[in-house]
Formats: structure tokens, C-alpha cells, sequence
């Protein structure tokens, strides 16, 4: 059933309550959370004024970002260093004292999907196929409404010739990637054992807006604290909300005070 949870800025004071005197880590997402969702993938940019905040939270408490982009990638548009990043959905973690990955054995899967795709595509305006090293996202942002379902159907035609893959879906993108029991969710459990945070004084908190982070959003669920970044009400397992990026980021700053003060 959808629903609107309360909003994690505007009840700020029931926000930290649940947080108490635990040390919060953090979890971000990145496109839709941090960064508004644009036109194409490469244009979506985290604003300055998000980067600043991250910068001074993860001075602060730890702080990673998890995301369905590639490693590098994600990397490169956050800019910032000595933070975890989890690429592809989790598939690829790396840190300054971590690095792991899972599903190596499907990179040729997702080799041959690839190929198969851009075939398949070429011909469709506006379909982009981005190739992220434990997954493929395949755009329909741009494709006339039209051609969507053609689209749809090639994505399934693939994944049916690889059927060690698995279709996902998105904001506007469908996403192939090994067909394996790991997701965000698994992804933060795993982060948090590996960095020592899964004692009583963390309490895990991870932001996101999509459906793949709802697998974040259940795995931390009486554990942890999530917040679905949503404009509208939505089925989530998320408790909080905030409205879009530019709160998301606000919330953070307030979080960031909040802590500072002690
Ligand atoms: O897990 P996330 O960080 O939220 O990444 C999810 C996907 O985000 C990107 O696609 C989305 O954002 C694009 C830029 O705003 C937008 O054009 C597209 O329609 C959205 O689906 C990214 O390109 C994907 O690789 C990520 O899986």
C-alpha cells in the first residue's frame, strides 16, 4: 500500500530522537537523492553545496555511498576522497582499507549482453546503453513513448539469451545484472560488518528514491533508519521521507550541525 512517511526534515526533532545517542553511518544514494535526475546520466551533477556537506559529515561520522552507477563513476561524481563507494548496485565495493567484489564470473555474461544490446538498439533515437562493470543500464529517458515497449522487449529478448542475468527496473531504465542473492541491501549488511559498525552505538541510516534502494530500505528495517527521497506517496519500507535532492540535502546539513553540537 503507498503511503507518504513523515517528513525527516520538518519533524527533525522526532528524527534525532530516534536517533538518540548513537552514532549514526551513513548511506547514499546518489541520482535522485544527492543528485537531481537529469536528462542523461553524465549530466546529472551533485551541486557544490551537497559535496560540502557530505565533506563535513564524513568528518563527522562514516559516510558511504551506494549506488546502481558504475564504481568509477560514482566515484568521480561524488569528488570526494577517503569515503566507501559500493558501484553497480553493490557489486563492487572499495574504500580506503576495503575492496570487494561480487559476480566477477558474470562479467562475460554481461559482455555478450552488452554486444547484444547495442545491436539490437542501434537503431532506436535516444535508447542509451550504459555498461556498468556488474550491470547494464539501458535509458529510455530520451526514447519516444512509441518505441518504449520496444525497448522493453529487446531488454527481455537479452536476458533471456543470458539467462544467468536478471532484468531490474528504474526511473526510466530497465538494468540486467548477475542473478545472484546481493542487492544495496545485502551490500550495506555487508559494509557494515566489514567496517565495524554493527554494534548498539551505530545506528545505520541510508537515503534513497528508488525501488532498488527499497532492498536498503527492508534490510534495515528495526535496525536502521531509512529515508525514501519522494515526491509523492509510494510503496517503501523507508520510515522517513524527504521531497527531492535539494531537501535531501538541507536535511544533511542539518544532521551535520546537529552532530557537531555533540
Ligand atoms: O542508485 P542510484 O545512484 O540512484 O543510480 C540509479 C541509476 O541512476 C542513473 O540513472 C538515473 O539517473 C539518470 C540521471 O539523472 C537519469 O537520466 C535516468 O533516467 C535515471 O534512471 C544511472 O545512469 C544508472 O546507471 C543508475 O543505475
Amino acid at each position: 500500500m503507498t503511503h507518504f512517511p513523515p517528513s525527516a526534515i520538518s519533524e527533525f526533532d522526532a528524527f534525532t530522537a530516534a536517533i538518540g545517542d548513537r552514532t549514526p553511518a551513513l548511506f547514499l544514494d546518489y541520482d535522485g537523492t544527492l543528485a537531481a535526475i537529469a536528462p542523461r546520466p553524465d549530466l546529472a551533477v551533485m551541486p557544490e553545496e551537497a559535496r560540502a556537506v557530505v565533506r563535513r559529515l564524513s568528518a563527522l561520522c562514516p559516510v558511504a555511498f551506494v549506488s546502481g552507477r558504475d564504481l568509477d563513476d560514482l566515484a568521480a561524481m561524488v569528488a570526494l576522497d577517503d569515503l566507501v563507494f559500493a558501484g553497480s548496485h553493490g557489486f563492487d565495493l572499495r574504500g580506503p582499507d576495503l575492496r570487494r567484489q561480487v559476480g566477477v564470473e558474470y562479467v562475460p555474461d554481461l559482455d555478450a549482453a552488452e554486444r547484444s544490446l547495442h545491436d539490437r538498439l542501434g537503431g532506436i533515437a535516444g535508447a542509451l546503453v550504459e555498461r556498468k562493470r556488474f550491470a547494464i543500464a539501458i535509458h529510455t529517458r530520451q526514447v519516444a513513448p512509441p518505441e518504449k515497449p520496444v525497448v522493453a522487449d529487446t531488454v527481455r529478448a537479452v536476458a533471456q539469451e543470458q539467462a544467468r542475468l536478471r532484468v531490474t527496473g528504474g526511473k526510466e531504465l530497465f538494468e540486467l545484472r548477475p542473478n545472484l542473492p546481493w542487492d544495496k541491501g545485502r551490500a550495506v549488511l555487508a559494509l557494515l560488518e566489514t567496517l565495524g559498525l554493527e554494534g548498539d552505538g551505530t545506528v545505520p541510516i541510508y537515503l534513497g528514491d528508488d525501488e532498488t534502494d527499497e532492498d536498503a530500505f527492508r534490510a534495515l528495517a528495526g535496525r536502521g533508519i531509512g529515508i525514501r527521497v519522494m515526491d509523492g506517496a509510494a510503496e517503501t519500507a523507508a520510515t522517513w521521507s524527504l521531497r527531492d535532492p535539494a531537501e535531501a540535502a538541507a536535511f544533511l546539513g542539518r544532521l551535520a550541525d546537529w552532530l557537531a553540537e555533540g
